[in-house]
């Protein structure tokens, strides 16, 4: 006989949330609210974030060059300096203040603690510093939600020898949504889901994605995300949402899903 607790047990969820920069200013309690839901329901909760909008910001105003080549920041070591400073530095002690202010105990991260993103140079002559990851160490974020924690995890990565690397915040989240075989990747972002011919779309499969990037409907800051729902799904993760804060998007799965 299945009892109350095996059962609650059964049904908790890891579910990795990531928080893209484009929302990060405005977050609703209409958010946390639904944070906090989730965590009362038994359901383990990572949370990586990214912080493009506040990056540009901080370069423009050092009159630092700004460019994405498909997503991805083309990283040079003075604006390294100024990601490290602000994902690290601001991002993420603001997102853990918010978070804690509310009621949840978080805890910030970066990919130096417990040697969390290992990375190497992802194409040195392309993007510049920016990393690739070999190796999740997850037993750090496994030790934590033990512990009742919300890790917190801001997306720089560290060689062996300790330098920083800058790494889109989708890429990450998957990465660690598949290192902890976690049940769901949550890609919250400032769009209610992916739109193609001015429709939001519930729905979408692999192949789906691929023919709406080939007509140039999903573009920029879209590509990182899709692409990093699909090494998820390939990998065994059985569903990806992108979403806006009140969780509203579509759901990117094998079989379509009726919603
Ligand atoms: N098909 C699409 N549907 C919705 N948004 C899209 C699509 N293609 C590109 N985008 C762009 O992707 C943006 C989200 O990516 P990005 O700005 O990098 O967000 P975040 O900071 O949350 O990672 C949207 O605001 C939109 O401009
Ligand atoms: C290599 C790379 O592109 N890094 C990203 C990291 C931040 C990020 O991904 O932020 P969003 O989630 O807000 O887009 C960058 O420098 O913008």
């Amino acid at each position: 006989m299945t009892t109350s607790k095996s059962m609650h047990l059964i049904d908790r969820k890891r579910i990795v949330i990531k928080l893209g920069g484009s929302m990060l200013s405005g977050l609703s309690d209409i958010f946390f609210e639904k944070f906090i839901e989730l965590q009362k329901e038994g359901h383990e909760l990572v949370i990586v974030h990214g912080g493009g909008p506040f990056i540009n910001r901080s370069l423009l105003a050092n009159g630092i060059e700004s460019r994405v080549d498909e997503g991805i920041r083309v990283t040079c070591e003075k604006s390294m300096e100024i990601v490290k400073h602000i994902l690290i530095s601001e991002v993420n002690t603001a997102l853990v203040h918010q978070l804690n202010d509310k009621g949840i105990e978080a805890i910030g991260l970066s990919g130096f603690d417990g040697h969390l993103l290992r990375c190497t140079v992802l194409d040195l002559e392309r993007y510049g510093l920016v990393g690739k990851i070999n190796k999740v160490h997850e037993d750090v974020l496994v030790k934590l939600l033990a512990s009742g924690f919300v890790p917190v995890v801001s997306c720089i990565g560290s060689t062996t020898s300790g330098t920083a690397l800058n790494i889109n915040a989708d890429t990450v989240a998957s990465e660690i949504a598949l290192a902890l075989g976690a049940d769901r990747l949550l890609l919250v972002t400032d769009t209610p889901g992916i739109q193609v011919s001015n429709e939001m779309q519930r729905n979408a499969t692999p192949s789906l994605v691929a023919q709406w990037i080939e007509e140039g409907e999903i573009y920029g800051g879209m590509i990182p995300k899709v692409t990093a729902a699909i090494a998820c799904l390939e990998h065994g993760i059985p569903e990806v949402h992108i979403a806006d804060q009140h969780l509203n998007g579509t759901i990117i799965g094998f079989k379509e899903v009726f919603i």
